[in-house]
């Protein structure tokens, strides 16, 4: 059995294979309650099968990582952290220095890449931060954005706004102006979390003509490919990138 793990900086998310098929997967916070229930998960499918190998993405901070790392070698034989590299075939990382793009973000690309099999397209995460990755011909990564999730973005009203509410931002959005404080926010942040992906996509569209793929992930993202049309949810893609990696033996 492989485990593969997606530390993002608000959730651990994480899915048990084997031979390549999943047999449970979940979600948690990223604290010492969330370790707990993914621990129990572990506890309970590593005693019917002893995991071989967990394959991590982490973009947490260092207390996280060692958290998770503590709780995962209890129930796993290796742990390999993913770093981010500077190609995977031929999609090229466009950072001027490689190693700092986020290993969540390279991942997202990976499985995007596949899935489109490397076609260009536009890599959307929606989760804490809002990330987008553009994708030109020939793998050719022209870089990308670096925004503030919807969940930052409304949050950070609460100190101005007494009535901010920060629940169900996006369950109910109408594309009109909002009529009370709540919906006023949770319109103008959905908007502007919008507007950059679709100014992203004009930009990749310019370069690369009208047919790029649009893949989009993240706890937020299901509504931006609600609205976004001919784009693709997955919402596991930076695991994607995980099983893309150890499918092709490039995993080290
Ligand atoms: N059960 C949940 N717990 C926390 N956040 C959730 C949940 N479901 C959806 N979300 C939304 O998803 C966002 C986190 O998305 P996620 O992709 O997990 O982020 P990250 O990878 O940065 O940890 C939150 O900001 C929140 O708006
Ligand atoms: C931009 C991010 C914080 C997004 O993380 P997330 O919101 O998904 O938890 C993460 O990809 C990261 O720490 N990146 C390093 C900086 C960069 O990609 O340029
Ligand atoms: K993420």
């Amino acid at each position: 059995m492989i485990l593969e793990v997606d530390q993002g900086n608000t959730r651990t998310k994480w899915r048990i294979k084997q031979s390549e098929v999943v047999i449970r997967q979940g979600a948690t916070s990223a604290c010492l309650k969330g370790m707990s229930e993914l621990e129990s998960f572990l506890k309970a499918a590593g005693e019917a099968t002893p995991i071989k190998l967990a394959c991590i993405s982490s973009v947490a901070n260092e207390d996280k990582k060692k958290l998770l790392a503590s709780v995962l070698s209890k129930w796993c034989k290796e742990i390999k952290f993913v770093s981010t590299q500077k190609k995977y075939r031929d999609l090229k990382n466009g950072y001027s220095h490689p190693e700092s793009l986020g290993v969540d973000r390279w991942l997202a690309m990976i499985a995007a890449f596949k899935a489109g099999c490397g076609k260009p397209c536009l890599v959307v995460d929606a989760g804490t931060a809002i990330t987008v990755d553009l994708i030109a011909d020939e793998g050719c990564h022209q870089g990308g954005y670096i925004g503030p999730g919807l969940s930052m973005m409304s949050s950070s009203l609460n100190t101005v706004t007494a009535s901010a509410q920060t629940n169900s931002l996006v369950d109910d959005l109408k594309g009109v102006p909002g009529r009370s404080t709540d919906d006023a926010i949770k319109e103008a942040c959905s908007e502007m979390a919008l507007g950059l992906v679709l100014k992203s996509l004009e930009y990749l569209r310019a370069f690369s003509g009208p047919n790029v793929g649009i893949f989009i992930t993240g706890g937020d993202g299901v509504f931006l490919s609600r609205v976004i049309s001919d784009a693709t949810y997955s919402k596991d893609l930076v695991l994607d990138g995980i099983s893309a990696l150890r499918e092709d033996g490039l995993l080290f």
